[in-house]
């Protein structure tokens, strides 16, 4: 399949996946490619008189929902969210989902925390049958990292320090963010469980499944997968 192709499924998902956005909502919003196919297409809605009060996970994201007019929530004291629209790296068959590819993995992490309900949008490449061969990425505070690299080394991870154009790559936080392997007979859940003890990790990119829906486009039309809570 050609890469437009992609892009037009992408966009499929990602418009389906607003339509569980309803009128008067507060919506979380996801960093990404196909994040962005949403955004533009809420943007529409907002114009045609769709009214939400958004809060956004990334700079890029909220660069974006401005210049679209999408309206902001202005109480920051009040961000429970009725739902919470993302994208994902991958996503296994009970709902667990790798996030991060985009760094933008610890502030969604906190949005689908504090949304009752994460729609999750994607094309069909992302399901996987399991997640632990994949990267996780792991966001750490920049302090003496290259020791926390050796202690995960340690650990039996592999972690590789994501660069953008030959520098470190800094997060919207002023974090680095590690590509971490896991160790072989690990899970990704345990491995989550220990390295976000680590003093230094500020938040993986597993994201350990709730009560979700995910919105698939694939060459045979839209799934729909719902997941119950833990
Ligand atoms: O986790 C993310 C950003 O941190 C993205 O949601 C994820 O990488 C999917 O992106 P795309 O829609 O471009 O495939």
């Amino acid at each position: 399949m050609c890469e437009n192709k992609w892009e037009a499924l992408k966009q499929k998902a990602a418009q389906q996946g607003c339509m569980y956005i309803h009128d008067g909502m507060k919506v979380g919003l996801g960093s990404g490619s196909t994040m962005v196919y949403a955004l533009k297409y809420l943007g529409e809605l907002v114009k045609a008189g769709l009214r939400i009060q958004a809060v956004c996970s990334s700079d890029k994201t909220e660069a974006l929902a401005r210049e679209l007019k999408l309206p902001m929530i202005e109480d920051p004291s009040k961000i429970s969210l009725d739902i919470n629209l993302d994208g994902v790296d991958q996503i296994d068959p009970h709902g667990n989902v790798i996030k991060g590819g985009g760094a933008a993995l610890t502030r969604e992490k906190m949005l689908a925390q504090w949304a009752a309900k994460t729609i999750w949008i994607m094309d069909e490449r992302k399901i996987v049958d399991k997640l632990d061969q994949y990267l996780l990425p792991v966001e750490v505070l920049p302090f003496n990292h290259e020791h926390m690299r050796t202690v995960l080394i340690t650990m039996g991870y592999q972690v590789t320090l994501r660069k953008h154009q030959g520098q470190p790559l800094i997060t919207d936080n002023g974090g680095l963010i590690f590509d971490v392997r896991i160790p072989i007979g690990k899970t990704m859940s345990q491995a989550h469980q220990e390295l976000i003890q680590l003093a230094g990790v500020v938040e993986t990119g597993y994201f350990e499944k709730r009560l979700s829906t995910a919105v698939i486009a694939g060459s045979e039309g839209i799934k729909i997968i719902d997941f119950k809570d833990q």
